[in-house]
């Protein structure tokens, strides 16, 4: 980077993605720039290969070609352990279902993250509940995922992506199954936290309603990024 456009760093950035599924090139060169704390929505058609440009980020599957940086390290390039462990401490995932583990109760659920870091029950108990309550879960601790509402099943999911506080949260269509009510519940949930935690959040969506949310959005179309609504990043900031 030269000396004149070189401003503040994005905490994490893709370049010139290339990624295929057997014979469908997914991505073809796919560019964008995440800065810290930024809320940035990924639009496009279904199959455009925004859930692909997710999981690449995400450090999930890794790039055919091209980069994925992250906080100056070249994600794509770090051994599995390192990258494992990476994703453990910085990452939080949501997907369009929520993918709770069923056996789990709510609270169990959203506890997991932390166990897995090695907090003791008790704490990870008490802070799940904590973030639990802060998205209008709390009578429903001890119930299991089939007997939420799809939209408390997704307040859920959003629990159990920031109880570990990641840098970054990484939404696939979080709304995608809901109703527009609990999808602006959800919207609203996971973007005041995001804001109050300095979480920058990667949401992907094809619905307006909910890229409305973001700072600036992106539109793929055929593995590529085609156009930038919203102010530039470094504008932005
Ligand atoms: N695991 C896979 N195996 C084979 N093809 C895949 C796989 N995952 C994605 N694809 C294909 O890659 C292309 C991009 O898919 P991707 O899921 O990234 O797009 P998308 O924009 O997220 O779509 P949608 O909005 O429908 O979820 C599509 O043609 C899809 O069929």
């Amino acid at each position: 980077m030269t000396e004149k456009n070189a401003g503040p760093l994005p905490l994490l950035a893709a370049r010139g993605l290339v990624k295929a599924h057997g014979r469908t090139k997914a991505l073809r060169g796919a560019s964008l720039e995440l800065g810290e704390g930024e809320i940035l929505a990924v639009t496009g058609a279904s199959g455009s290969g925004k859930s692909t440009l997710l999981h690449c980020l995400a450090g999930i599957v890794r790039p055919d070609e091209g980069a994925v940086t992250y906080a100056g390290k070249q994600l794509d390039r770090l051994p599995e352990k390192e990258l494992s462990e990476l994703r453990r401490t910085d990452f939080g995932v949501v997907f369009q279902f929520g993918q709770l583990i069923p056996e789990l109760t709510a609270v169990d659920n959203v506890a997991l993250p932390l166990l897995l870091a090695g907090t003791s029950r008790q704490e990870a108990r008490e802070r799940a509940g904590a973030w639990l309550e802060r998205f209008g879960v709390r009578g429903q601790e001890e119930q299991r995922p089939g007997e939420l509402s799809g939209g408390q099943a997704q307040r859920v999911s959003l629990a159990r992506a920031l109880v570990t506080t990641p840098r970054v949260v990484f939404a696939d269509e979080p709304t995608g199954a809901l109703d527009s009510l609990a999808g602006e519940q959800v919207m609203v949930a996971l973007t005041h936290a995001a804001r109050e935690s300095g979480t920058a959040v990667l949401l992907i969506t094809h619905d307006a309603q909910t890229a409305a949310y973001a700072d600036r959005e992106v539109t793929l179309k055929d593995g590529v990024v085609v156009s930038e609504a919203g102010a530039a990043l470094e504008v932005s900031r």
